[in-house]
This record gives C-alpha cells, sequence and structure tokens, in this order.
C-alpha cells in the first residue's frame, strides 16, 4: 500500500472560525491526510491567544466533526512557539510526523518552509475582512455580533467555557493596568 499524502496546516485557532473550516476543506481536499499544528501552544490568557491548547483542539474536533470530516484523518499537534524563525521550519519537522505539503496563508511560515525545500500552496482566503480570529475576538470584547463568524458547535463551546467573560475579562485588566501605568506617580510624603 502506498504512503498516504499529508499536508501540514498551521494556526493559532483563537478561535476556530469558518475561514479556517473552509481553508481545511480545501486542503482535505488536496491531500489523504492533515497534520494540524497548533501554533503558540504555550499561549492562553491574554488577548491575543485567549484559549489554551486544549480548548482549541476540542473546538477543532468538533468544528471538524459538525463540517463532516468524521473520518478521522487528521492529527493535531501543539507547537509552542520558539521565537527563533531560522530554525522553526526544522523545529516544525522534528515535532510532527512525516508530511509532503505546507498548506498556508501566512507569509513567514510560507517562506520558511520553502527556504527548507517544502513544496508550500498558498491556500484560499474567504472573506478575511471579517473570518479573521482577530476581528471576532474585538466583537467579543464589544459585545458584538460574532457567533456567525464561526461554527456552531465552535459557538456553543465558547459558550460552554465561558469563553467571551475570559476575554473581557482580560481587556478589563489589560485597561486597568494601562490606567495605573499613566497615572501620575506620587511620591510619598516621610
Ligand atoms: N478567512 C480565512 N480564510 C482562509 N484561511 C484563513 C482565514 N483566516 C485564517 N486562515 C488561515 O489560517 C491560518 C492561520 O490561522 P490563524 O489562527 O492565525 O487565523 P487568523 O484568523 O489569521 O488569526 P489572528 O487574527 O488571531 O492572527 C493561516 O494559514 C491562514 O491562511
Ligand atoms: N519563530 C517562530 O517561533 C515562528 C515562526 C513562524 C511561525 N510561528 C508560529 O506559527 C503559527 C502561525 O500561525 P498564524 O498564522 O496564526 O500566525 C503561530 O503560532 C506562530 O507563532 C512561529
Amino acid at each position: 500500500m502506498s504512503r498516504p499524502k499529508r499536508g501540514l496546516f498551521v494556526g493559532r485557532f483563537q478561535p476556530v472560525h469558518n475561514g479556517h473550516i473552509k481553508a481545511l476543506e480545501f486542503v482535505f481536499s488536496q491531500v489523504d491526510e492533515v497534520i494540524i499544528g497548533i501554533g503558540s501552544a504555550q499561549a492562553s490568557h491574554t488577548l491575543k491567544n485567549p484559549f489554551t491548547t486544549s480548548e482549541r483542539m476540542e473546538m477543532l474536533i468538533r468544528a471538524l466533526e459538525e463540517a463532516g470530516l468524521t473520518e478521522k484523518r487528521y492529527y493535531l499537534i501543539p507547537l509552542p512557539d520558539i521565537n527563533f524563525n531560522a530554525i522553526w521550519a526544522t523545529y516544525v519537522v522534528n515535532m510532527v510526523p512525516r508530511f509532503d505539503v505546507v498548506f498556508t496563508g501566512n507569509s513567514l511560515v510560507a517562506q520558511l518552509f520553502r527556504e527548507k525545500g517544502y513544496e508550500v500552496i498558498v491556500q484560499p482566503m474567504f472573506r478575511k475582512d471579517i473570518l479573521s480570529a482577530t476581528e471576532i475576538r474585538r466583537r467579543m470584547i464589544e459585545g458584538e455580533p460574532w457567533e456567525e463568524l464561526v461554527p456552531r458547535s465552535v459557538a456553543e463551546y465558547i459558550r460552554e467555557i465561558k469563553g467571551v467573560e475570559r476575554i473581557k475579562m482580560l481587556a478589563t485588566n489589560l485597561e486597568s493596568s494601562e490606567k495605573e501605568l499613566q497615572a501620575p506617580i506620587r511620591i510619598p510624603e516621610f
């Protein structure tokens, strides 16, 4: 039996949204198996990375099932950042099973893998103006509707784990620490 053709797709998934799922549907149509790397795996509880790796994994499992990708054709692999661009692609190669091609819309990721000799396919983008995790996090903080931008199962899961409350709390903490920094320094009287 010939070896399955595998694609690599890396994202932070903070949170998983409909753009990721559309991109993954494209990737699944091109290869037999997909290695989904969960980037910045060490990060959580910040405004850019509010969700933990286990929460992001749960979102991916539920969303892929909802999208009808029920056959187990994917691997979820956490990838903590190493903040070292020159060796990042080699690091990823050492953290995941063998793969044949990289799918990405991130130009740095594309460049780093191309320089290592990998085939890179730039996946199509879908409504990047709104299908962006940054926009979804912004809407959550501002109290604007965001649910339509993510799979139903992901919206439900975020409600279950009180994800919006967490992001709002993180935003409030940041605001009050910024205020503290801006407050005039009071020299105590002795
Ligand atoms: N709207 C989209 N359509 C297709 N692919 C997308 C879309 N948004 C992100 N991707 C793909 O997902 C991968 C990166 O995922 P990531 O979690 O960083 O998404 P993001 O929405 O750009 O996140 P953030 O806004 O937090 O930086 C990239 O390969 C990117 O091309
Ligand atoms: N030097 C590095 O550690 C390095 C380089 C390129 C991408 N990455 C990671 O890959 C992921 C790419 O996903 P995004 O498209 O969400 O940025 C991120 O987690 C990013 O931090 C890390």
